[in-house]
């Protein structure tokens, strides 16, 4: 139980119940399915519809107080009204927990490729330091050791305070997409190392401009703790823009890069087979070798080498740790197949992790290369011309297949893959709407050399069920690999 007064705490908000000092909350929820007696239910306008339309139903199911941003009276229970009942969520949600980032070293990092990957290497370094560490995002969220399931990259403002309450891990590491940063998901949390890997072109179905994409990214480095402070990669436009405004506003911040004046400085980049890269910091020069093949890869073990060194952990576990990192579920995933062809399992669905991955290929030898991919439903569609063009341009072969639908109607989709190939694509390319039977028409008419690329679903299992009797591309590699 906790006093509404507590949760309310640096939270404005006007009411005409008088009693507010008596009232107790058990629990707080923003969704009155998940309703238990006594909560506070907090009704947000969403995307797909609206809380205040839930407000009765709460009320029906034992809400002891109503938060929402409408003018509203005469409700059973005391209302108390706010400005944007999203934002309030995530205050209250702080308060509830009684501020659990502050007791975290907590890392956040954002960008448009690579968060998970990072995470992941940052996680392993820490783990093989002697420190423990939780994990929240796209793939899976890891507290305490326990794994769970994402439903997004960045969760919502109740359900990070929560994990974080839960956490008995020293270190805590946050993905930050746009779509988090911009709905309030991450407000109230402070980090003490904020990492911006890149931007390119992504969610513009969602964000009106590049540039508006780029300052929700960078909203992220507002939530830094006062002697937080910034790793960015400069080799990007977006990076050098953010690493000058951070030095400006005389934010503690190191860039990365291949440039002369990078803090870390990358030199002697060598990404064939077992990759490799020395790193200069502070006149020092170090060789990191990194399993995970491409350049991408280069930058994220940079990253990761950053910000486990800015937290003082020795150089040398860090480059053993980063030597035996065994990789993430989905990307750049490498199925040697008997008859000498590779399958790649990769999650890009941008066109710069396309030319990363197809250009990487093509470096480690590929004789041919096959891409599988598609288009994901309901999602920034001006993107899909982009990453048809650099595939018809790179690719030997490619196969355009289905990807979630997201609620388009699988007529459509298929549609839309045919008028996209006949106004962009070439001779190389086919459609073939069953994505497991794209796969198996590559892997069937492979041979000694060629690489077969599948991106777009990752780790993710399939939304639709297909040909074959499998629910991942994992697990379609596999089953044709018998
Ligand atoms: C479009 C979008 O971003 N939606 C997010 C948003 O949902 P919402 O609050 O608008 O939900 P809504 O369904 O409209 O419902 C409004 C309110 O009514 C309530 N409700 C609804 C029904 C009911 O019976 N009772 C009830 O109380 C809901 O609990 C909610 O509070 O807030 C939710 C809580 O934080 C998110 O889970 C949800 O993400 C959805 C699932 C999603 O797919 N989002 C994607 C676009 C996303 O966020 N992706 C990024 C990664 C992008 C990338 O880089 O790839 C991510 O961080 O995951
Ligand atoms: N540093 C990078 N630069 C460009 N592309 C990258 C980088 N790291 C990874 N990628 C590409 O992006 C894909 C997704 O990688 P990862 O899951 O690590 O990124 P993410 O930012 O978590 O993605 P998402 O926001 O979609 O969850 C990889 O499969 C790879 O193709």
């Amino acid at each position: 139980m906790m006093n509404i007064l507590r949760i309310l705490k640096n939270v404005a908000y006007k009411t005409d119940y008088n009693n507010l000092d008596t009232l107790e909350i058990k629990e707080i929820t923003e969704s009155s399915t998940n309703m238990k007696e006594g909560s506070l239910f907090i009704a947000i306008k969403g995307y797909e519809t609206d809380g205040h339309a839930y407000i009765d139903d709460a009320i029906d199911k034992g809400a002891a107080a109503i938060i929402g941003q409408n003018d509203i009276s005469n409700l059973p229970v005391p209302y108390i009204q706010v400005e944007n009942s999203r934002k309030a969520l995530a205050n209250i949600a702080s308060n509830f927990y009684d501020n659990p980032s502050c007791k975290k070293k907590m890392i956040g990092i954002t960008g448009t490729n690579g968060k998970t990957t990072t995470s992941y290497l940052i996680k392993h370094i820490l783990e093989e330091s002697g420190k423990s560490c939780s994990l929240i995002g796209t793939i899976e969220t890891i507290i305490n050791g326990e794994k769970d399931n994402s439903i997004n990259t960045t969760p919502g403002a109740f359900t990070i305070n929560k994990l974080l309450d839960r956490s008995e891990d020293e270190f805590v590491i946050i993905e930050a997409s746009s779509h988090g940063l911009s709905q309030y998901r991450l407000e109230g949390i402070t980090f003490d190392i904020c990492l911006f890997l890149n931007l390119s072109h992504e969610h513009l179905d969602y964000h009106d401009s590049m540039e508006e994409y780029f300052e929700t990214k960078a909203l992220l480095f507002k939530k830094l703790k006062e002697n937080g402070l910034a790793l960015v990669n400069t080799d990007n436009e977006w990076g050098k823009k953010l690493h000058v405004r951070l030095e400006q506003e005389n934010i503690k911040t190191y860039s990365i890069g291949v440039e002369d004046n990078s803090n870390y400085r990358m030199m002697d980049i060598n990404v064939l087979g077992n990759g490799s890269t020395k790193l200069e910091h502070k006149q020092a020069t170090y060789t990191l070798d990194c399993p995970m093949k491409g350049i991408h890869n280069m930058y994220n073990a940079c990253m990761a080498y950053a910000t486990a060194d800015q937290l003082s952990i020795e150089e040398e576990t860090i480059i053993k740790a980063l030597k035996n990192f065994p990789g993430v579920d989905g990307r750049f995933q490498i199925f040697s197949q008997s008859n000498g062809a590779k399958v790649i399992i990769d999650y890009a669905h941008t066109t710069d992790a396309f030319f990363n991955c197809l250009q990487t290929a093509k470096e480690e030898g590929a004789k041919r290369i096959i891409h599988i991919f598609g288009f994901r439903g309901n999602r920034d569609t001006s993107k899909r011309h982009a990453m048809l063009e650099l595939t018809a341009g790179l690719s030997d072969q490619y196969l355009l297949t289905l990807d979630d639908l997201n609620a388009v109607p699988l007529e459509e989709m298929i549609e839309t893959l045919e008028e996209i190939h006949d106004a962009i694509g070439n001779d190389k390319g086919v459609v073939i709407p069953d994505r497991t039977l794209a796969i198996q028409e590559a892997m069937q008419n492979s041979i000694a050399g060629d690489w077969i690329i599948i991106t777009g679903k990752g780790h993710e299992s399939y939304q639709q069920a297909f040909a074959l009797p499998t629910m991942t591309d994992k697990e379609t590699v596999e089953y044709l690999s018998q």
